[in-house]
């Protein structure tokens, strides 16, 4: 494991009866990252969640987190590990009050502070009483509160509205920001790549179990970039375009697809060597969720 690695998975594979959920995957989480993790609806988010904090047991490969063989984490190891999830189970009888009392003595390292307060949470009312947005917001301070070293999270915005999603979103910035000594590291599966792209420092992505990328999240968006060319005339267009043009379409003059290294030198030459006579070769920078439709797109259109 490399040293500033928090979670690193070798090989790491699951198989629920035929159907694999996870192929495969090295993946290195380095310490202090913000790591989006991106994937349709069944693509193995949950599953790869899972299995980095020993819920499930892999069919293949390991994953050490935070120094230990994931296998062998200790109740201790535990204290420094947060996990947010949608439908976490809470003592539904307790208010709100007792449950941040409730948890407090088992983290020598627990600090409140205003988080109830900046996240709106009534501390007198039960938590079987709460609504969605405010379940996910107390799950959130019971986990801020102890000031892990690692946190995941699955799904943290699903299904909430634009206000409680700004208020996780800058309780969570917030704790980033004023932590003193290391920040936590974070890794968020989430649909809402639009949200998360501001503060992600890293992002991977997942397809039907497989690793499309995992890289620094200025790397990415440096490279994956929109291209549109403009012909000197609505020429006949080559029907098939080369392999590595994702979603190209053509109207008219214009052909535009999105290359996964569109800032490569080479990129020109290659477009003049697959379309007749170019007029502009333009190249625009794409936002996650983009790069996220348009590898989603291709994997399917070649399945
Ligand atoms: N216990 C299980 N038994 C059988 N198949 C399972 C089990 N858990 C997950 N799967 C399958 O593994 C695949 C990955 O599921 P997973 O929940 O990890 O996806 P996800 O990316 O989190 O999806 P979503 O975005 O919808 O939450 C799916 O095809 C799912 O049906």
């Amino acid at each position: 494991m490399t040293s500033d690695a928090v979670i690193q998975t070798h090989q790491l594979t699951m198989r629920f009866g035929k159907h694999t959920a996870l192929a495969p995957l090295d993946l290195t989480i380095p310490r202090g990252s913000v790591y989006a993790l991106a994937g349709h609806n069944g693509a193995g988010k949950t599953t790869l969640l899972k299995l980095l904090l020993n819920v499930l047991h892999p069919t293949a490969g390991s994953v050490t987190l935070l120094g230990t063989d994931s296998t062998k984490l200790s109740s201790e190891m535990f204290t420094r590990v947060g996990y947010v999830a949608e439908g976490q189970e809470m003592p539904e009888w307790m208010t709100v009050r007792e449950f941040m009392d409730y948890l407090c003595p088992f983290y020598s390292t627990w600090e409140e502070g205003s988080l109830l307060r900046d996240l709106d949470l009534p501390e007198d009312r039960h938590i079987r009483d709460l609504s969605r947005g405010m379940r996910m917001k107390l799950a959130l301070a019971s986990v801020l509160a102890f000031r892990p070293e690692l946190i995941l999270m699955d799904e943290p915005f699903s299904g909430l509205d634009p206000l409680v999603r700004d208020e996780l979103t800058r309780t969570l910035i917030d704790r980033l920001a004023t932590e003193d000594g290391t920040p936590p590291t974070v890794l968020i599966s989430t649909h809402d790549l639009a949200e998360i792209e501001p503060f992600a420092t890293h992002a991977a992505m997942l397809h039907n179990g497989h690793l499309m990328f995992a890289e620094p999240l200025d790397m990415l968006l440096d490279r994956f970039r929109e291209i549109t060319v403009t012909l000197t005339e609505a020429a006949s267009v080559a029907r098939a375009f080369p392999k590595d043009w994702l979603c190209p379409e053509s109207s008219g003059a214009v052909v535009r697809f999105v290359h996964a290294n569109g800032s490569s030198e080479s990129l020109p030459q290659e477009i003049r060597s697959a379309l007749p006579s170019i007029q502009t070769i333009e190249s625009t920078s794409i936002g996650l969720r983009e790069i996220f439709l348009a590898v989603t797109r291709t994997q399917r259109s070649a399945a």
